[in-house]
């Protein structure tokens, strides 16, 4: 069953289209990598799903209903979370309050409540710290809970923003180059982790990444971008051995004639 369908979406930047008639099927319970070199329009493409630019035209529907026109909270409302591809997070707070402003939009207490110390928003909160909790024991962070996000070494750093993206309990998750400037360990731990986000949690998981092994590693489906234009599509092994994908990231003449 598709999750989230994509339907003929572009993305027109003045005179450069950002991305260009692109339809994809996303289903539920997946992994699936959009891939592509530099300026393909990946980054375009998340920013359009979580209603961060409003496309020029196509549509995107989740479990049926369209997100165009909605505001990046109502997307989020939805179920739809995202990391991003330079980390994100609160650097004076610590990893537990980084979590629990995640978990902000689920939780139904109100500040009056909270500043007039009410018992039933404190056992609120005080749920709400034991799920964050469990959150950071699952990213493997359990150990930093009140050490502030900033003093934490960069793969952790990266698993944080993951916990807090999971913190919303979001139906997808959208993650921009989440290995980025990881070392080789922390890319492996990654993996794994993102490997049991789904078949743990139940998420869906969308990945933009440039990290080509732990792609093909964790991918159900693959999407790849070129100028704005989906070029190919297919399982991991389908997509290794594509000569359009194998020219758009080495250039052509990569692949020699049959
Ligand atoms: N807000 C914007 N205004 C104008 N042009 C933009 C805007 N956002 C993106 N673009 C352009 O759209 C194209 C696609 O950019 P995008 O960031 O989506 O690519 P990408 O595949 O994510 O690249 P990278 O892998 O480098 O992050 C690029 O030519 C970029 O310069």
């Amino acid at each position: 069953m598709n999750i989230l369908e994509v339907k003929n979406l572009t993305k027109n930047f003045g005179g450069l289209t950002a991305t260009s008639d692109i339809t994809m099927n996303v289903e539920k319970n997946s992994i699936t990598a959009v891939i592509g070199p530099n300026g393909a329009g990946k980054t375009t493409f998340f920013n359009m799903v979580t209603a961060v630019y409003k496309p020029t035209s196509g549509d995107i529907l989740l479990n049926g209903k369209s997100l165009v026109g909605l505001k990046p909270h109502q997307v989020s409302q939805f179920g739809i979370t995202r990391t991003f591809q330079n980390i994100r997070l609160f650097n004076e707070m610590t990893v537990l309050e980084n979590v629990l402003v995640g978990m902000h939009q689920n939780l139904k207490s109100h500040w009056i409540g909270t500043l007039l110390q009410l018992p039933h928003i404190r056992k609120i909160e005080e749920a709400a710290k034991v799920e964050a909790y469990d959150i950071l024991k699952y990213v493997g962070l359990e150990d930093y809970v009140n050490e502030n996000a900033g003093n934490l070494a960069y793969g952790a750093q990266r698993r944080l923003e993951i916990g807090r993206a999971m913190a919303a309990k979001p139906k997808i998750l959208l993650l921009d180059e989440p290995a980025a400037g990881m070392n080789p360990k922390e890319t492996d731990r990654l993996t794994s982790l993102i490997h049991d986000l789904r078949t743990k949690l139940d998420v869906t998981i969308i990945l933009i990444e440039h990290d080509m092994k732990l792609v093909m590693k964790i991918s159900d489906y693959i999407y790849v971008l070129d100028h704005g234009e989906l070029i190919a599509s297919g399982k991991p092994d389908e997509i290794r051995t594509n000569k359009r994908v194998i020219e758009a990231y080495l250039g052509k003449g990569a692949v020699a004639n049959d």
